[in-house]
């Protein structure tokens, strides 16, 4: 799924009026309808409802929404506030509409005073702004929002919780967005709603389809997609009768020290769940009997160090690397990583303290392999690039780095950012807060060096082993629960997963 800007949206719902065609006050109804439908569904025993409606078209869904819910029985009072010397043409008729209606209590308010004491047992509607916002919000809407936030009500967004900008969040005052439990957005989710520190502004965000026209969804162009399943198993290369062991690669996975040699055995573990062909482990010498014996499939390299990673084998035979899972980051780790950062000329995963040595030596950045992938999560990704106050800000710095290196750089979360060398982020749906526990990311990294060594391309490795990954925690965490759910579990259920995308 396309993940487009407020403004892209906005030209699409033009785009639709003018060519399905449509009018602007029909296709107000056919959303309000969608929004009615789902509150209907969520909400089935009629309960008392406030429905605060702003200026624009958002107030007008809102004031479709109200007209809708009273005719299915719940009690309605509709807030209109005054901060405007005009409502919107649709809003205006939809306001006439509920006036025709007779039955419903309105009131048109704009002091702090007029603000309706808010029971815990309302529904409120949020339907003040929404993706017409352009600054952040102030005055008496400020008052509302603010006694919305304090109320102890269900808050239900409608679009978007007034006071968010759809994109780029860095300016506003955090102190004015609805903090809403349910978002119903249309059509598309906006990218604010896929960064966490928008969370208590969005809650459980939903996507209604409301019929925008097939033909601009498909026809625009943004950076931003959203992953799906079917777009995942569309990318699968299919294994044929005669294809042996050498067919899917041999990859050579670099990761362990003293006291981290568990980080060694998930990644090897993940990578030979996920189709690799042969598989050699390079580990410190004091792992090898731990190896040998956790992951019997795979072959190990011995370092001439006890402890750490100091050496790397010839390269000559594989067609992956990837380095990084539990390694440490000591100054002949470091030495060593810069030779084979020079070296290397398969794509390689840098992942976990192998992003770090390259953070504390910034003139590593201009050795980076093309096509490698990078897997940081927020810490990592801050060493690697550079800090930011706020996830948009941060977004724009991955997506930079990725096309400057020629790297596919991956910010790992729940709603995980790929960012690809040709501009494209691809956030994944899968996963859960199971999966925040030690080692999971270990199990990416194996999946990825997998995927790689058996012949797909970085950016295509990457989207599967994201997705995958999520994919097989969430199987998981159906069966252990989110708090028992440990990292060995994930690779577990990576055949189920594998199953399960490829049905
Ligand atoms: N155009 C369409 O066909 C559809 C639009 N829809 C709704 O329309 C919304 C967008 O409508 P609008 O573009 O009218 O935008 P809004 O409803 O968000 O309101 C914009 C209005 O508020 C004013 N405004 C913006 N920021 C302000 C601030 N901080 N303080 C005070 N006033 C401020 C603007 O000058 C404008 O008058 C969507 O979010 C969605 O809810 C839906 O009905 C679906 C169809
Ligand atoms: N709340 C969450 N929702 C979805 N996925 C999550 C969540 N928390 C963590 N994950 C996933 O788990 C993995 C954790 O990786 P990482 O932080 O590197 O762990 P470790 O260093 O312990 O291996 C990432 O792939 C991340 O996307
Ligand atoms: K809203």
């Amino acid at each position: 799924m396309k993940i487009y800007s407020t403004k892209q949206i906005a030209a699409i719902d033009a785009f639709t009026i003018e060519n399905e065609p449509i009018s602007s006050i029909d296709l107000m109804e056919r959303a309000a309808g969608e929004l009615c439908k789902c509150i209907l569904e969520k909400f089935p025993e009629p309960i008392s409802c406030k429905v605060f409606v702003g200026p624009g078209n958002n107030g007008g869904d809102g004031l479709a929404l109200a007209r809708m819910l009273a005719e299915n029985k719940y009690t309605v009072e509709v807030y209109v506030l005054q901060i405007s010397s005009h409502l919107s043409a649709d809003a205006t008729t939809n306001l006439q509409r509920l006036k025709l209606l007779g039955n419903i209590a309105l009131f048109e308010i704009d002091a702090a005073e007029a603000i309706p004491w808010i029971f815990p047992d309302d529904l409120v509607i949020d339907a003040i702004f929404g993706a017409g916002l352009s600054r952040p919000i102030a005055g008496f809407a400020l008052d509302v929002v603010n006694a919305i936030n304090a109320s102890e009500a269900t808050v239900v967004a409608i679009d978007i919780p007034s006071g968010l900008m759809g994109e780029d969040n860095s300016q506003n005052n955090r102190k004015g967005i609805v903090k809403a439990d349910i978002t119903l957005s249309f059509q598309f989710p906006k990218l604010a709603f896929l960064f966490p520190e928008n969370e208590a502004f969005v809650g459980d965000w939903k996507v209604l389809s409301i019929g925008l026209h097939p033909d601009a969804i498909e026809k625009g162009k943004t950076p931003f997609k959203m992953l799906s399943r079917d777009f995942v198993k569309n990318l699968l290369m299919p294994r044929k009768k005669f294809d042996h062991k050498g067919t899917y690669g041999h990859g050579l996975l670099i990761s362990g020290s003293y006291g981290k040699m568990g980080a060694a055995i998930l990644a090897s573990r993940a990578s030979l769940r996920s189709g690799i062909g042969l598989l050699t482990s390079h580990i410190p010498r004091l792992g090898y009997q731990i190896l040998q014996t956790a992951v019997p499939e795979a072959m190990v390299s011995i370092d001439r160090s006890d402890i750490i990673f100091t050496e790397y084998p010839d390269l000559s035979q594989y067609k992956a690397v990837a380095i990084g899972p539990g390694i440490d980051k000591k100054q002949n780790s470091f030495r060593a990583m810069v030779d084979l950062l020079k070296e290397v000329k398969v794509p390689v995963v840098i992942d976990a303290d192998a992003i770090n040595i390259i953070g504390e030596h910034p003139e590593l950045k201009e050795h980076l392999p093309m096509g490698s992938v990078f897997t940081p999560h927020v810490k990592e990704f801050e060493r690697l690039v550079g800090e930011s106050k706020d996830s948009y800000t941060r977004n724009c710095m991955q997506r930079e780095f990725a096309q400057k290196h020629s790297i596919c750089l991956i910010l790992k979360g729940a709603y995980t950012a790929i960012a690809c060398p040709n501009g494209n982020c691809y956030f994944n749906p899968t996963g859960n807060p199971g999966m925040a526990t030690a080692g999971s990311g270990d199990v990416l990294t194996g999946i990825i060096l997998s995927l790689l060594s058996q012949g797909y391309p970085s950016r295509i490795a990457a989207i599967i082993a994201v997705y995958l990954h999520g994919l097989a925690g969430d199987l998981a965490a159906e069966e252990v629960g989110v708090e028992a759910l440990t990292a060995g579990d994930i690779i577990s259920y990576l055949p189920k997963a594998w199953l399960s995308l490829k049905k």
